[in-house]
């Protein structure tokens, strides 16, 4: 995919910590998206052929590997942003982008393993421009995929046999453990008229912060980095994390189903308490009452009911949250968290290109339209 700065999600923000300065340096983001899919890709399609059919073959639709026929394809197998984050964060720790590798794997399993039960969870037909894998393959097998696709990445790291590689799981397994939490908060919330802004931050650092934390401080512990400098490389994560979570709320209102491969109004459709929605709602003001309102009427209709709405009201919603300032709130946050991510950067000495590689990573993040 290419980084694109056509039509920008949440701006850069201008105003980036004394040592660690935002570049916009976009051929750099595809050329470490594309380094961290050639290294990992090989290790993942290994531990696929691991599984027992049709449990290959099902991951392998899902990746992209195959279609739904069976036949090779190179479908859109996902940006691979935990993978090029791991890679980057061994050499902050001083050592070559390989040794990474096993965490880069590791962390994109478990993060395959979450969108599997995600679409199923949230009953999505489309992701990547293609029909989910509930969708062509059924519930079980997305549910016995994903389960597989989490048991392979303890396994891919614990074969290592390294001290390191024992850090390593610990950070996977309390990472995914936190996500699993994320998830639980993020579907009760969806039943609630009220979430603050506090608890929808606490609930996507679970669900997404802590998975890119674990990338990039997996990635550092593999490289051999102290805990102090694998703390910092966490917090990077942990904050762009948050950014990144924050910029697909606004896709998940706002997202070009060309651009995200996703329906439109995707987080609309699924009555999620996101970013612009409870920000909006705790704005105060006509247009917020007016949401609240439609909301609090939502919250009572079966799934079934809402699905069967019509476009119009979910341009309805969107604009009213608009309005509110949901999206301008939201996209303050993306910035904000972006920030604390590259003023994490400035307590790790490493050597200038490799910063130069995390921030341009969290710049893409913030701009990034899929
Ligand atoms: C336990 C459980 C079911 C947890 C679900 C947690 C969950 C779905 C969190 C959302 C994280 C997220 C922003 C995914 C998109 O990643 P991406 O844009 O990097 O996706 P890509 O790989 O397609 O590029």
């Amino acid at each position: 995919m290419n980084a694109s700065t056509e039509r920008t999600g949440a701006p850069l923000n201008t105003a980036s910590p004394a040592r660690t300065r935002s570049t916009g340096d976009f051929a750099r983001v595809n050329a470490l998206l594309a380094r961290g899919r050639t290294l990992a890709t090989p290790v993942l399609r290994a531990a696929v052929d691991r599984l027992a059919p049709p449990m290959d073959t099902v991951a392998a639709y899902h990746f992209g590997w195959i279609d739904a026929e069976g036949r090779p394809s190179d479908a859109d197998g996902g940006k691979a942003v935990r993978p090029a984050l791991a890679l980057v964060s061994a050499e902050a720790a001083g050592a070559p982008p390989e040794t990474g590798v096993p965490g880069a794997v590791a962390v994109e399993l478990v993060h395959n393993f979450s969108l599997l039960h995600d679409d199923l969870m949230d009953g999505d037909e489309q992701r990547r421009h293609r029909d989910t894998v509930w969708k062509v393959h059924g519930p079980a097998q997305a549910i016995l995929v994903g389960d597989a696709l989490f048991a392979l990445a303890g396994e891919l790291l614990l074969e290592l046999g390294t001290v390191d590689a024992g850090r390593a799981t610990r950070r996977l397994t309390s990472a995914t453990r936190k996500l699993i939490d994320g998830q639980a908060q993020d579907i009760s919330y969806e039943g609630r008229v009220h979430v603050s802004v506090a608890e929808c931050l606490e609930m996507e650092g679970n669900k997404t912060g802590a998975l890119l934390a674990c990338a990039t401080s997996i990635g550092a512990v593999l490289g051999g980095a102290d805990d102090r400098t694998a703390d910092a490389l966490e917090a990077y994560g942990f904050h762009l994390g948050l950014s990144f979570q924050a910029v697909d709320d606004l896709l998940g209102v706002w997202g070009d189903p060309e651009s995200t491969g996703k329906q439109t109004w995707s987080d609309l459709r699924q009555r999620k308490k996101s970013l612009p929605v409870v920000a909006a709602l705790a704005a105060g003001g006509t247009a917020a009452g007016r949401l609240g309102e439609l909301m609090a009427a939502d919250v009572k209709k079966s799934q079934r009911e809402f699905e069967d709405f019509d476009e119009a009201e979910f341009a309805a919603r969107a604009a009213l949250i608009e309005e509110a300032g949901g999206r301008d709130a939201t996209t303050a946050i993306a910035r904000e968290q972006h920030h604390k991510a590259l003023e994490a950067l400035d307590g790790i000495d490493m050597p200038d290109p490799v910063r130069e590689e995390l921030v341009a990573l969290a710049d893409f993040v913030v701009v990034r339209q899929k």
